[in-house]
């Protein structure tokens, strides 16, 4: 029993089924009216029209109404746009005013990209159609009557009447249309439009900020990935608006021309190429896929021509082979994020992010994807956000340079410090040596090279200040000339060594049995001479002794040993003499000690 009712109910649902697809399918006009009051607000067309393709774009509103009494309006298959067609699209719908006052709508074109829209409208029954759009690109954007980077026309429809529409949509002479419309209550639609205005302009002005930065950067360390930033980031700030018809709306209101949005999108193309080029460092790090680049950069230079020119056909050809190449910068990316650079990693997800936008572009425009705010948006935030993720690289790269050179200045400041160390050391250790030099060189001039006496300057020196002092402090003072006895005959018998040796004991010996304020010296071959502050009687026993001791020296001479003496002349000092008017009577005394025999001591 339970069975049989679930059967029938099955049954009966499957029929419903079928008699509906038979109603919906046979009627001309099977969607209904839409149905619209004072409430209606951003209510998109799309499901209450039917559309039409009239291929070769002349067809009037009489074709179009006679497609559509022939039944060939049909439902839009695709999700996205009627893709890359040429002619014209025809959309039919109905609207009904359910409300009890007459409601005045602005009806927007849902995209940015078409060229023509003409629409026509009617009191559905009774009244003739009348023209309520006729809009084009080529106009001068001060034409439109209302001023919106999208075309965006009126219609007004009486209280409860049924009104009926077809609009025609066309790219030409070939393009992609998307044949949507939606409905707004005007105030409201200035309300959201100034609302996205806000939003472009938030992102474009984000996109001038960061060239600012990078041109200012570029100056500031004067590297020249800032200055192809900045270019770069330029190129979008102009390309954006562009694309959007933004630059139509407020620049160049009276020139619209489709080879400015070519223009302006090779220019960045190329600006992004020549970036990557930089910022990848790919002529060192990956000079094959380099040449690649190259070629992008020559498509793009080849588009920016076609632009100049405007060959459209041209233009759009190496547009596509442009987005086409695009995924060769994610492979480059990733090889250089292979390689182990940062600046790779950062590149293949801000390529990543960018290519994304532009394929959901290309899949909206080709009917893939549903024409909606996200696809419709996605590709100018996909740009800012690769834009935000390079400026973030651009800022590590910015802080490693400074890291770097803080680095580098740090050693440079320590190899300075060690250097001033090393130089003031060396400095120190010659100074000292050029002093050691120097006491060396004035020791010499000053000592006798034989015996390690003072020469006969030096005792002139060192005498003529005792000299002075004594005569100062009324003291007396001697000087003792000595001459080494027949030491002609010491060197002609031991040999001229030998007499040197004798010399150096003799210069020995005596130095060892004087005081150390007594000047003692060698001023010639075997004579020696010292001055000493000491009475006649003391300079007498002096010199004895002395000349005592000199008897008592043994030179050896190798297997013999011999003894020699001295003879001494003695003169004391007398008031105003010099050193040499004492030597001269020392040296007569000396003379004397000689011609009485020798090895004794005169007193002048
Ligand atoms: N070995 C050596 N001989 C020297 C040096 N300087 C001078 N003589 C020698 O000393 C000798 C001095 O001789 P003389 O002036 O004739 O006097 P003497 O032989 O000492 O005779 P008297 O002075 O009269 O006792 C010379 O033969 C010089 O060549 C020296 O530095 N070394």
């Amino acid at each position: 029993m339970l069975k049989s009712i679930v059967r029938v109910k099955h049954i009966s649902v499957l029929i419903f089924i079928l008699l509906f697809q038979l109603v919906t399918a046979n009627l001309a006009f099977a969607l209904p009216a839409l149905k619209i009051d004072n409430t209606t607000n951003n209510q998109r067309l799309e499901g209450h029209f039917k559309i039409w393709h009239d291929p070769a774009g002349g067809a009037l509103l009489s074709d179009a109404r006679q497609a559509a009494a022939d039944d060939r309006f049909k439902t839009l298959e695709s999700k996205g746009s009627t893709g890359s067609k040429s002619g014209a699209i025809w959309s039919r719908f109905q609207l009904h005013n359910t409300g009890d006052s007459p409601q005045r709508l602005f009806l927007e074109y849902v995209d940015h990209q078409l060229v023509f829209l003409d629409g026509y409208q009617r009191n559905y029954g009774n009244s003739e159609f009348k023209l309520v759009a006729h809009q084009s690109m080529l106009e001068p954007f001060s034409e439109r009557l209302i001023s919106h980077p999208r075309f965006v026309s009126f219609v007004e429809i009486g209280a409860g009447e049924t009104h009926e529409f077809y609009f025609r949509f066309a790219s030409d002479p070939k393009g992609f249309v998307y044949p949507d419309l939606r409905l707004w209550q005007p105030d409201k639609f200035r309300y959201v439009q100034s609302i996205e205005q806000l939003g472009i302009a938030l992102l474009v002005g984000g996109l001038l900020l960061i060239a600012i930065i990078a041109l200012v950067g570029g100056f500031a360390i004067k590297d020249r990935i800032y200055f192809a930033y900045f270019f770069y980031a330029l190129a979008k700030v102009i390309v954006w608006p562009t694309v959007l018809g933004y630059t139509h709306m407020y620049v160049l209101r009276d020139s619209f021309h489709w080879s400015y949005m070519s223009l302006s999108g090779g220019i960045t193309i190329f600006a992004g190429l020549v970036f990557a080029r930089e910022f990848l460092d790919t002529a060192k790090k990956t000079p094959r896929l380099d040449k690649l680049l190259w070629l992008m950069i020559f498509n793009s230079l080849l588009l920016i021509g076609a632009a100049l020119m405007r060959d459209s056909a041209m233009a759009t050809g190496l547009m596509t082979l442009a987005l086409l190449l695009y995924p060769i910068i994610s492979v480059i990316a990733l090889r250089r994020w292979a390689q182990g650079s940062t600046n790779g990693m950062v590149y293949s997800l801000a390529w990543l992010i960018l290519v994304s936008g532009l394929f959901a572009q290309g899949l909206r425009d080709l009917g893939f994807v549903e024409h909606n705010f996200v696809s419709y948006y996605w590709p100018i935030v996909a740009s800012y956000l690769e834009m935000i993720a390079i400026s973030l690289a651009m800022g590590v790269h910015l802080y490693r340079l400074r890291q770097s050179k803080e680095l580098a200045e740090k050693s440079y400041r320590h190899r300075l410090e060690t250097t001033k160390e090393e130089l003031e050391r060396v400095v120190l250790e010659r100074t000292k040596e050029l002093q050691l030099a120097k006491q060396t060189a004035e020791l010499e001039a000053r000592t006798d090279s034989l015996t390690g006496l003072r020469n006969r300057r030096s005792f002139f020196k060192d005498a003529q200040s005792m000299l002075s002092s004594c005569q100062r402090n009324r003291q007396s003072m001697a000087i003792l000339m000595f001459d080494i006895d027949h030491f002609k005959t010491i060197n002609d018998t031991h040999g001229h060594s030998s007499g040197d040796v004798a010399l150096q004991t003799f210069a020995a010996s005596i130095s060892s049995e004087i005081r150390e304020s007594d000047i003692f010296a060698r001023i010639g071959g075997e004579e020696f001479v010292l001055a000493i502050r000491a009475e006649i009687a003391v300079a007498h026993q002096s010199a004895e002794r002395l000349r005592k001791v000199t008897e008592h020296i043994y030179v050896n001479a190798g297997v013999v040993q011999f003894k020699f003496t001295t003879s001494i002349g003695i003169a004391m000092i007398e008031d105003d003499d010099t050193i040499e008017q004492v030597l001269n009577r020392a040296d007569k005394a000396l003379y004397q000690a000689k011609r009485l025999g020798r090895n004794r001591s005169m007193v002048a």
